[in-house]
């Protein structure tokens, strides 16, 4: 938020709890353009990012980025991925406490590249040991495995994950990631047998197809070209320039290596897809009778081969249906419409069973068998809203889906806020706010709701169509204000509802589903004689996937819907249980085109991702709030009797300082540990007063310090006889070949150095490490190194001048910062956030120096550093300064929390 504030003019505000009109769509759409067309993908309301797709790699993501976030305060940098995976992580590790991040938004608004990212961070940041190393390439790996089983080109995103997906990173207490577990959800089958014009198939396909080897092609019966596979061609998908299959096929197979799959395993998958593809290819026709007989033989006998069932039975089970007659079991002929209905049904089974199985097998080899307490950060990467031209069973899912996680958003956010307030004794009004547990309760309700009365259509014995499943729900749950259909809708609305629709209104607005296949996709049917034949393949995962299941069915056969159901209710529990954050993706235009911001599109969203709703709960009460500390450490400047030390409570000195700038009573409440500001105005009127403040003790302090320097320099002249030598020559020579802003940068490190001295004795010193070598800043000795070095990390130089800059003035804020508040609890936070580092007693000591991913240690000796390992992409990268702080200051910073 500090950083939010001083930057609010430039691109609008970092947080739209500080928008004047926060109940404004049309303010808050404005704030999000603006910063979308200055790269500004992200801003935040209070502790939930908003993420726009920006469709063009951003240079936001390096490892230099990790590190500026690493350990800082969530509001001291601008809105990123990156702080709020950060922030999970370090309250995880100091309260030692479970948490989630929930990502959502619609298809292509960029979850997954988002929980990517995130993941990412955890692997590059987080410690880790030779031993870890493992785990962490396998969480990393897993990614293109599932992508490549679960994800598929759509019109609306080349790489949509066709499933849900909860994975749980657990930590150890050191805070290394020691393992993970997945959950998947509702993988779409239907994709693997019927794609709609312009999609593909799951990318597994082609990319066995365009990678795989000739021997591996030629052992599974395949053609290298796509196009010779009915499964393949459906959506008459033209050549996908973002998706390099061929490459894709390589990092999936080394994938498997390191996820630990055997070769039988590999054998057996790949053995799987291609008997989809082979099934595909299965045409019936009609015999004399009118039975379904297969029209060749070829692709029947690989299906025999690669899934190891005798071919007759598996002939037969294609074309007949078993059923009991008085309690005797006859094989009845299929038609030919029953049978490619029973192959299309084979299909979706042994791919969506060999999905749960993929997930599983993952699973195994993240897990930690160590029982000792782990605490885990969870990332929820999950469908969006979905409102498409028809929309059928799977979007029913997925929005009942969004309609549970919005009544966990609303409902952790209100009690977070209510907890907060309680426990701070403020006054609570509470938050008018649309609770959609009315529709939830209409989806889900055991007996009442639309799932039970589908699976009720499903189950019961007779002529059960969808057309009886809709006339029961009119019958049911007709009089719900949130349902309609054609028959109960008044005039108006009747013309665009047909006779086979019903239609929700959802807290996100109103959605049609066609009631056409709700039944059958609900029932996902297999024949009884095709599943008895899976269960005895010689193929080792489909044999795997059948008997389980299998066992699974003898007690109750489980609706999709209601299994969807009760694995959404667990996800809850589980989401329940842990602390949120969450991010919101948007998706700005349909074309996938950088830059573009569709005003109408993304309205839609911020409706239906609930932004607004959740901004008015943030702002309901206040629009900002402090610990006294905090505030008291930013804002003391502003107030005599606060400057430059308070030695009172934070709490008084708080209150002293308000009274001073002039707070009237309406504008903030004062809690038990934090003040509570009502409105963005209040805040930004000490914002500007505290800039303006700022200045004024720089040009002060610089004053001071000049002055020091010319004593110094006079001193100098008159002992003569004493050279002040290379070093002095060196700093001159850095000091007139940088920017302007580099040499203001040295200068700031040593009016830091100065307040730190304590006499004669112990000088203080500063001592700057450029490239390869280090030089001490003229009069400092660096015999008297003591105790307590502070780094400060100045990020990578990116080469552009203006990167630069920006990173040199944060340097140079935060420094300022530092110096004005004598109070060095500040510094905590920005020098744990640059980079980690330790320090011995005495002079002998070691200081561990992070660049990038590995440390470099600094041993000091005598008061000299020494660099004892070199890191070998030290070069230019390596820049940062370092003063000495006494003991007791360093002592102090110490105390924090350091990773
Ligand atoms: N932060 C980002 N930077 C650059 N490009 C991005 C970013 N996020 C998303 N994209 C682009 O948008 C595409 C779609 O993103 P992603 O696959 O994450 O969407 P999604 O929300 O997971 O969609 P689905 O629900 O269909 O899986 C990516 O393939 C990538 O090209």
């Amino acid at each position: 938020m500090e950083g939010a504030l001083i930057a609010r003019d430039r691109v609008g505000v970092q947080d739209f709890v500080l928008l004047d009109s926060h109940t404004s769509e049309t303010a808050f759409l404005n704030n999000l353009r603006k910063r979308y067309q200055e790269n500004l993908i992200y801003t935040y309301i209070g502790t939930l990012l908003v993420s726009v797709n920006p469709y063009k790699e951003l240079d936001i993501y390096t490892v230099t980025q990790m590190q500026l976030y690493r350990g800082v305060n969530f509001f001291e940098l601008p809105p990123h991925l990156y702080a709020i995976a950060d922030n999970a992580y370090r309250v995880m590790c100091s309260e030692y406490n479970n948490h989630f991040i929930l990502i959502s938004g619609e298809s292509g608004a960029g979850k997954t590249e988002a929980s990517k990212k995130i993941l990412q961070y955890y692997a590059v940041t987080c410690p880790t040991t030779e031993q870890l190393q493992i785990v962490r390439d396998r969480l990393l790996l897993s990614n293109p495995v599932l992508e490549a089983f679960g994800n598929a080109k759509t019109l609306r995103n080349d790489n949509s994950s066709r499933f849900g997906k909860y994975m749980d990173i657990q930590f150890d207490f050191k805070g290394a990631p020691v393992g993970g577990h997945i959950l998947s959800y509702l993988i779409e089958k239907s994709r693997v047998v019927h794609q709609n014009h312009g999609e593909r198939n799951f990318h597994i396909f082609y990319q066995l197809l365009e990678g795989g080897d000739k021997d591996l092609l030629c052992w599974l019966g395949l053609e290298r070209n796509p196009q010779k596979y009915a499964y393949l061609i459906q959506g008459r998908c033209a050549k996908v320039f973002s998706i390099n299959d061929k490459n894709d096929w390589k990092i999936v197979r080394k994938a498997f290596s390191i996820i630990d799959f055997t070769e039988k395993d590999i054998e057996h998958l790949f053995g799987i897809v291609a008997s989809v593809l082979h099934l595909g290819n299965i045409q019936f026709e009609e015999d004399s009778n009118g039975h379904a007989i297969i029209r060749d033989g070829t692709q029947i006998k690989w299906i025999s081969k690669l899934l190891g069932v005798h071919l007759s039975i598996l002939q037969e089970s294609l074309t007949h249906r078993k059923i009991e007659a008085r309690s005797e079991e006859v094989l009845s002929p299929l038609n030919v419409d029953l049978a490619f209905y029973a192959r299309d049904a084979v299909a979706k089974a042994i791919y969506g069973r060999t999905f749960t199985w993929l997930v599983n097998k993952i699973n195994g080899s993240l897990a930690n068998k160590d029982s000792t307490r782990k605490t885990v950060i969870g990332l929820l990467d999950i469908y969006g809203f979905e409102v498409l031209d028809t929309n059928s069973f799977e979007q029913f899912c997925i929005n009942y889906c969004n309609e549970k996680l919005q009544q966990l958003l609303i409902e952790m956010t209100l009690k977070a806020e209510q907890e907060e307030y309680e426990l701070e004794g403020i006054e609570w009004e509470p938050i008018p706010y649309f609770n959609n547990k009315i529709i939830c309760d209409l989806v889900e309700q055991k007996h009442k709701g639309i799932i039970s009365i589908l699976d009720e259509e499903c189950l019961r014995p007779g002529e059960a169509t969808d057309l009886s499943f809709l006339e029961k729900l009119e019958e049911k749950v007709g009089d719900h204000a949130h349902f309609v259909t054609r028959k109960l809708a008044d005039q108006k609305t009747r013309k665009s509802i047909d006779w086979v629709d019903f239609r929700l209104l959802h807290y996100a607005g109103e959605v049609t589903y066609c009631a056409v296949g709700f039944l059958e996709k609900n029932n996902d049917l297999l024949y009884r004689n095709l599943k008895e034949v899976l269960c005895n393949s010689k193929n080792g995962i489909i044999r795997e996937c059948f008997l389980l299941s299998e066992l699974d069915n003898r007690r109750r056969p489980e609706t999709v819907a209601t299994q969807f159901k009760n694995s959404l209710m667990s996800l809850i529990e589980i989401l329940m249980s842990k602390e949120p954050s969450y991010v919101r993706c948007i998706k700005p235009n349909e074309n996938k085109e950088p830059g573009k911001f569709d005003d109408y599109l993304i309205r839609h969203q911020v409706k239906y991702l609930g932004l607004m709703e959740h901004l008015r709960v943030r702002r309901a009460g206040f629009a900002y709030r402090r610990k006294y500390e905090l505030f008291l450490q930013r804002y003391k400047s502003l107030c005599p009797a606060t400057w430059p030390h308070w030695h009172g409570p934070a709490a008084e000195g708080v209150e002293r300082l308000i009274k001073h700038i002039g707070y009237k009573p309406e504008e903030y409440k004062l809690g038990r540990t934090k003040i509570f500001i009502r409105f963005p105005k209040t805040l930004f009127a000490t914002e500007d007063a505290f800039e303006f403040r700022k200045h004024l003790l720089v040009s002060r302090l610089q004053a001071k310090y000049k002055g020091c320097l010319g004593k110094r320099e006079y001193q100098k002249k008159r002992e003569a006889g004493r050279s002040s030598g290379t070093e002095d020559s060196l700093l001159q020579a850095v000091l007139s070949s940088r920017s302007c802003c580099f040499g203001r940068f040295l200068w700031l490190a040593s009016v830091l150095a100065w307040p730190a001295g304590t006499g004669k004795g112990s000088e203080p010193c500063a001592c700057f490490f450029f490239s390869n070598f280090w030089i001490s800043f003229e009069g400092i000795s660096t015999s008297n190194l003591s105790d307590g070095i502070v780094v400060i990390h100045v990020p990578e130089d990116n080469k552009q001048k203006g990167d630069a800059i920006l990173q040199c003035e944060h340097v140079f804020e935060t420094v300022t910062k530092l110096c004005m508040l004598a109070n060095k609890q500040s510094l905590v936070k920005v020098v744990q956030g640059s980079l980690q580092f330790r320090i011995g007693s005495g002079k002998e000591g070691t200081m561990v120096f992070t660049v990038g991913q590995e440390p470099q240690v600094f041993k000091a000796k005598n008061g000299q550093l020494t660099v004892v390992r070199p890191h070998p992409s030290a070069g230019d990268m390596t820049r940062a300064f370092s003063f000495c702080l006494t003991p007791a200051e360093s002592n102090s910073l110490l105390q924090g929390p350091f990773v």
